[in-house]
């Protein structure tokens, strides 16, 4: 039907006001008896210009999401768009190629090359690309992120956050239409948690980025402005202008239905 062909092009979704659209994301490891369905036919609009927090217990689909969000991964059914442009079924040159332009990257390892200073690692996917920065834009970020005195320093010379906050001006650098960050505040102290989750809020509300973030820790999904649950590979509740107290109130029912699963099904009665 002209309809179902429509609706299957690339470029059918409006990209308006969305970064990212997932429809009937499915994602399936190894086969037969030992597959695990990571993704259960989910949908999924990433909001452009917000700050979208992705939460659910381990094993549920979280980095699995990102990974295929981002073209990282390939699906097993489904289809992603990234703005207007629908990825599935894109060669893995032109994902590489995606990826690089429009698309930056924090992870909980900061990733950082040793040898290179904070400067360098800051323009380095674009050096790599061949593409000079806007210097405007890049004094923004560098001055945003704190990071104008630090510059010259190599990351053994800087503290976690400052690496953190190194790593989060690399992901800044080229203006990517999305910013996906895994756990970035996982391996930093709650302080410099803080300070990095400031400054991706800061991208949200001053530089007009969008960003995506997998996290554990319902304080730091309070600093977005949605949370999206995900349970056993699909999107189970979304909350927005989240707290810390009402996230962790929403990630306890999860830890209830597993305990009365695992107890017996009258446990349903207590
Ligand atoms: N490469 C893989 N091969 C096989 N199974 C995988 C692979 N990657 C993920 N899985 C499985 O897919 C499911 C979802 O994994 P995923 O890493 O997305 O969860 P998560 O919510 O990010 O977990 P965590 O919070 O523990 O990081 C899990 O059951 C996991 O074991």
């Amino acid at each position: 039907m002209s309809t179902a062909a429509a609706e299957h092009a690339p470029g059918a979704v409006p990209a308006d006001g969305i970064a990212a659209r997932a429809r009937g994301l499915t994602k399936a490891y190894g086969s037969g008896e030992t597959a695990v369905l990571a993704l259960d036919a989910v949908d999924v609009d990433i909001a452009r210009g917000r700050f979208t927090a992705v939460m659910g217990p381990s094993g549920s689909g979280k980095s699995t999401l990102m990974h295929c969000l981002a073209g990282l991964d390939t699906v097993s059914a489904g289809q992603v768009w990234l703005g207007d442009t629908e990825i599935t079924g894109l060669k893995e040159r032109e994902l590489t190629r995606l990826r690089r332009d429009r698309i930056g990257f924090m992870f909980q390892s900061f990733n950082l090359i040793p040898t290179l200073n904070a400067a360098e690692n800051i323009t380095l996917p674009m050096d790599i690309a061949g593409k000079k920065p806007d210097e405007k834009w890049l004094d923004q970020v560098i001055d945003t992120l704190g990071l104008r005195d630090r510059l010259g320093h190599r990351p053994s010379q800087l503290s976690g956050g400052q690496q953190q906050r190194v790593a989060c001006a690399r992901a800044l650098a080229s203006r990517p239409e999305l910013i996906f960050a895994d756990e970035p505040t996982g391996n930093l102290d709650s302080r410099a948690g803080l300070e990095v989750l400031g400054f991706l809020r800061e991208a949200v509300d001053q530089l007009g980025q969008t960003v995506v973030m997998v996290t554990h820790d319902p304080g730091a999904a309070a600093h977005s402005d949605v949370v999206l649950f995900l349970g056993d590979g699909r999107v189970v509740d979304r909350m927005e202008q989240p707290t810390a107290e009402a996230v962790l109130e929403r990630m306890k029912r999860f830890d209830v239905i597993r305990s009365q699963y695992q107890e017996a099904p009258e446990a349903g009665e207590a």
